[in-house]
């Protein structure tokens, strides 16, 4: 039997996609899933995959995350990283975590998402920017704002600068709402209005628990 042919669709960005997974994210206890954390961070990353390769390097950082947490997922112990609440009790109940040096476990679960759950304030800053913005802003300005109020200061300073030095290629409010692959730029608005207060709700979930278990300094 020929094998079914790859969908040509299926490396395009969406952003109803990405929705649909940070829609998913949130049990009704207010728990994050991981596998749909996950997939809506694999959603992004197509979107920055789309801008070229300048940004290969943010997205070759943002897949083995990605890669590392689906290993979780699909290994041996896949029911205790339902959640990240559970992945928080497990790693630390079985001293699985480095809390203040690296040292055995440099990819644990907690420390890996810590890094993504990170930069989701990054993404929440920046989409609402992108949300209230008009015709004449500059993308390249409000990633730059975004990223300076939040994920910068946990980047060394040549991370910074190749940041920068990246945001200034992007392109410009009109062509960006096209690769977002949703519509007129009135129904990316919509969207957008959608998107961000569920992503801040994931982000602020998320932040809580991890303050709550002195996590947000992890190594
Ligand atoms: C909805 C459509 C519009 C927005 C779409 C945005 C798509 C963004 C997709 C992915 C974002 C990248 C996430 C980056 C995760 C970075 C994690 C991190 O901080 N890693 C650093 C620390 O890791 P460890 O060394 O401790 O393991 C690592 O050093 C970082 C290296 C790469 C540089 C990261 C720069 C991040 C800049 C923010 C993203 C800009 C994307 C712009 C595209 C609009």
């Amino acid at each position: 039997m020929a094998a079914p042919e790859a969908d040509p669709q299926d490396h395009r960005f969406s952003l109803q996609e990405v929705l649909d997974s940070f829609k998913l994210c949130l049990s009704e206890n207010k728990e994050v899933y991981l596998e749909h954390y996950v997939s809506g961070w694999r959603g992004l990353v197509k979107f920055l995959n789309s801008l070229g390769s300048v940004f290969g390097f943010i997205s070759k950082d943002a897949v083995g995350k990605i890669n590392i947490l689906e290993g979780y997922l699909e290994g041996d112990n896949s029911s205790q990283y339902a959640t990240i609440q559970l992945m928080v009790k497990y790693e630390l109940d079985n001293q699985l975590v480095d809390l203040t040096k690296r040292g055995n476990h440099p990819e644990s679960g907690c420390r890996t998402l810590l890094r993504l759950h990170r930069a989701l304030r990054w993404l929440e800053l920046f989409l609402e920017r992108l949300r209230v913005s008009g015709q004449d802003e500059k993308t390249s300005v409000m990633c730059a704002d975004a990223y300076n109020q939040s994920l910068s200061q946990h980047h060394p300073w040549v991370v910074r600068k190749a940041a920068g030095l990246a945001f200034c290629v992007l392109p410009g409010r009109e062509a960006f709402f096209q690769v977002m692959n949703v519509g007129s730029a009135e129904q990316v608005v919509s969207v957008l209005g959608e998107a961000v207060p569920l992503i801040s709700e994931v982000y602020q979930i998320t932040e809580t628990l991890y303050a709550e278990q002195q996590l947000l300094q992890l190594p």
